[in-house]
């Protein structure tokens, strides 16, 4: 993918240990139901799909920089994600809440700081051919888009978001520039939610699988799970047209606003709404008698 957004050309970098260090971030991933190197790659291919179908770097909309820390974030974003949220961090004490929560944004510093260690590690740093300057801008980016991975990040950019929609991409404004590497790192982040149906369930069952083990922890610990994590009380169809409404489906009108040859997602993601609501009108309330909040994926 790299290469063929002619990467290691302009860039002059150094393939092998473009190689090794691909090696050491996919190490660097557990293996939770969702959150594992399955989701790092395609959220990768999907922030790749984005660069090359609508020409961002060509068209001037990025610069190839930006480019590359898009491509190189979405590989890093979720590095060593233990299938458990920022409040969770907080809640159960752990080590990352102590080192990282008077910041906020827990997990997603300790995605940053992981791949900071990969670029740090002998031959891993494929990026040693970049002038100083280049370089230096390149971290400031790679920190500023896996810190907006944080969904709460991206809710408190959605307004100006919709402002940029609305007035139009200024190429010429570095606000817009991040406002706009957020956006595409939030539409691959949620990507799978614009592919075909059956995909798109299989995705949502794992994360439900992650978010229902938080809950179990959360009761183990004595503490009130979120309605959402608690597979007692969950009604998964309900849960995800809120979230397709409230979070995800705005990502894409905004992307096929900006960009109307990015359509498709934007339509395939709501067709899969569609199919969510039909979901629930087969399944109503939760019926008394059903025995999990996931007999909806059988
Ligand atoms: C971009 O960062 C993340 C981080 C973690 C997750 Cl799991 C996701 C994510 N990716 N796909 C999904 C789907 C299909 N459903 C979801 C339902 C709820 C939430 C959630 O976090 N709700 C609380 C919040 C709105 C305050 C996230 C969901 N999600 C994205
Ligand atoms: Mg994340
Ligand atoms: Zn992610």
């Amino acid at each position: 993918m790299v290469e063929s957004l002619g990467m290691i050309t302009k860039f002059r970098l150094s393939r092998e240990s473009l190689a090794r260090f691909t090696l050491m971030v996919r190490k660097g991933y557990r293996d939770p139901p969702y959150h594992n190197w399955l989701h790092a790659f395609s959220v990768t291919h999907f922030a790749f799909l984005l660069l090359q179908n609508l020409q961002l770097v060509e068209r001037g909309v990025l610069t190839s920089l930006e480019a590359l820390a898009l491509i190189v974030s979405s590989m890093c974003h979720d590095l060593d994600h233990r299938g458990t949220t920022n409040s969770f961090q907080v809640a159960s004490n752990s080590v990352l809440a102590s080192l990282y929560s008077s910041e906020g944004s827990v997990m997603e510093r300790h995605h940053l700081a992981q791949a900071m260690c990969i670029l740090n590690t002998d031959d891993c740093n494929f990026l040693e051919n970049l002038s100083r300057e280049e370089y230096t801008k390149f971290l400031d980016l790679m920190r500023e888009i896996i810190l907006a991975t944080d969904l709460a990040h991206h809710l408190r950019i959605l307004s100006e978001l919709r402002q940029v929609a609305e007035e139009g991409y200024d190429s010429a404004n570095p606000r817009h520039h991040d406002l706009l590497i957020c956006l595409l790192m939030t539409a691959a982040d949620l990507s799978d939610q614009t592919k075909d149906w059956h995909s798109s369930k299989h995705v949502a069952e794992l994360i439900y699988k992650e978010f229902f083990t938080q809950g179990d922890l959360e009761k183990a610990m004595g503490n009130m799970p979120l309605e959402m994590m608690d597979r007692e009380k969950a009604f998964i169809p309900e849960l995800q047209l809120q979230f397709l409404d409230d979070v995800a489906i705005p990502v894409y009108e905004i992307v096929a606003k900006l960009f109307p040859e990015a359509d498709e997602p934007y339509s395939s993601i709501k067709a899969n709404r569609r199919n969510w609501s039909r979901l629930r009108d087969v399944y109503k309330r939760r019926k008394p008698e059903s025995t999990s909040s996931l007999e909806v994926f059988e």
